[in-house]
Parts: structure tokens; sequence; C-alpha cells
């Protein structure tokens, strides 16, 4: 019999991978970004611990966990490394990546920098292939605004399909409407549709032969045209995370599911 996700089920999965000691958790966000956005900054300021800051990209290398409550709802928020890409080129592009994809959080804010918002935008379509529950927070708006740097906020959120939210996240700038936004795509109080990446016709016919095999093994619980186009790609990394987390999935269960 072949280790389905029916088998495994997705939330036991969750849990027993990422969120061990977090069950009284309402929802799980997480923080992805380019390096130096300002994200452990939000971080800190959400939840009133003091991760690592600085000018300096890189400093958060693992991802980092606290809570805040919001509207009586508690929400636990995961730090990720910055990254440019999620290829898994580094050992922070494989864990922020592997988070988003097989940690399956109920919501991810993508901070970008308001000041270079085009380069970072590259990220944050990057992270709408794997998942659709996003809130784009345009962060270090006060600097955008020193710089003359005008950014259309609604407009943005027309083009990407997802909710965006300006932040001033070293002034406290901003918070209440991050928080709510992100409460309302957690919650799915809020439907997004996200901007996807159509490709060449040839990798569109390989992504429909190949998705519904790979649906198959993890049905709606991962995102099978997000894990096409690795396997298209050669991903080695990509396939061994795959492996690792159907595995584990089997041990969740208790053994009941036979490869
Ligand atoms: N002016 C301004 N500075 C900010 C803002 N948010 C963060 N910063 C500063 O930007 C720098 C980087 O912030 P971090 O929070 O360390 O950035 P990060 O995204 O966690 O960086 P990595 O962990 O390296 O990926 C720090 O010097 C912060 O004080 C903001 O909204 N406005
Ligand atoms: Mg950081």
């Amino acid at each position: 019999m072949g280790l389905t996700h029916r088998s495994c089920g997705s939330g036991a999965s969750r849990e027993a991978f990422y969120q061990a000691g977090a069950t009284e958790t309402d929802y799980v966000i997480a923080l992805a970004g380019n390096p130096n956005t300002g994200k452990s900054t939000l971080f800190n300021a959400l939840t009133g611990l003091r991760q690592h800051t600085g000018n300096w990209p890189g400093k958060t290398v693992l991802r980092a966990t606290g809570k805040y409550i919001f509207q009586g709802r508690l929400y636990e928020l995961i730090d990720l490394p910055g990254t440019y890409s999620l290829l898994a080129q580094s050992a922070e592009e494989q864990v922020a990546r592997d988070y988003l994809c097989f940690g399956r959080p109920h919501a991810t804010i993508v901070v970008v920098d308001a000041t270079c918002l085009e380069r970072n935008l590259n990220l944050a379509l990057q992270v709408l292939e794997i998942t659709s529950r996003v809130v784009v927070c345009v962060n270090l708006i006060d600097e955008a605004k020193r710089k003359n740097i005008e950014i259309n906020i609604s407009a943005l959120s027309n083009e990407l399909g997802v909710p965006v939210v300006a932040t001033a996240a070293r002034e406290g700038a901003g918070l209440p409407a991050l928080q709510q936004a992100v409460a309302a795509v957690a919650e799915g109080s809020v439907k997004t549709s996200p901007r996807r990446v159509r490709y060449d016709q040839v990798i569109e016919q390989c992504i429909a032969r190949l998705e519904p095999k790979i649906k198959e093994l993890v049905g709606e619980t991962l995102n099978s045209r997000w894990l096409a186009l690795r396997f298209l790609d050669g991903d080695a990394t990509v396939v061994r995370a795959l492996a690792e987390w159907l595995a584990r999935g089997k041990a969740v269960v208790g053994g009941d599911i036979l490869v």
C-alpha cells in the first residue's frame, strides 16, 4: 500500500514536524523575506522577544519562535532566515523553503523593503508559488518616505492578489493593520488569489503529467504544482525533504501505514 496524505493526516504531520509543544496555538505564522528587511525587528515588536537584529544581512540563521495574542487568539510566529530565493542553494534558503512547504503555516508574512521593492518581489512571487496564504508587509516605509519613494499599496495588493500592509517596524507603525490582515488570511475570512507564474508550454505540459502523480502521494496537504516544478528542476534537496516528510508522517500515526 502506498503512503498517502490521507493516511498521514495533514494536521498530525504538521504538529509533529514543526510545532511540538505548541498545541495551544491557534495559528502559526511564518515571517519570510530578503535579508535585512526587518523580519526580526517585526518579530520582536510583535512578540516582545529579543531576536538578534542589526544592519547587516544573514543574522538569523535558524528559525526562532515567539508568540503574540491578537483579538483573543494565540499566534505563533516563526522568524525565518532572510533569503533572496527559495531555490535552496544555501542552508538558509533550505530552512526557509522547507518550512514554507512542509511546515504549512496558516499564513506567511513576506517582509519586503520599501526602498528596493522590485528586487524583493522576486522572493514574494516565489512564496506565492508555494502558498496562497500570504500577507505582504512593505517595511521600512519611513526610509522610503525619506527618499521620496511612494508606494501604491492598494495597486500592489491588486497586482499580487494578496493583502499588502505598509509598516515601519522599528517605530511599531502599521503593526495593528498587519495583525488584522494576518488574522483574516489565517482564519480564511479573506480569500486571496495570488499571482502565479505561468511557464512555457513545454514546462506546463510536463507539470500536467507530473502533478497528478505527486498529488496521489500528498493530496491537498502539500503544493503538488510547486513540488512538480522542483522535480523538473532536478532539485534533489526537495526529493529528500519530501521523502523525510512522508517517512515522518508514517511515524506520527503509529506505523499503521505500509509503504
Ligand atoms: N528605518 C527603519 N529601519 C528598520 C525598520 N525595520 C528594521 N529596521 C532596521 O533594519 C535593520 C535590519 O533589521 P533586522 O530585523 O535585523 O532584519 P532581518 O530581516 O531580520 O535580517 P536577517 O535576519 O539578516 O535576514 C536593523 O538595523 C533594524 O533596526 C524600519 O521599519 N525602519
Ligand atoms: Mg533576522
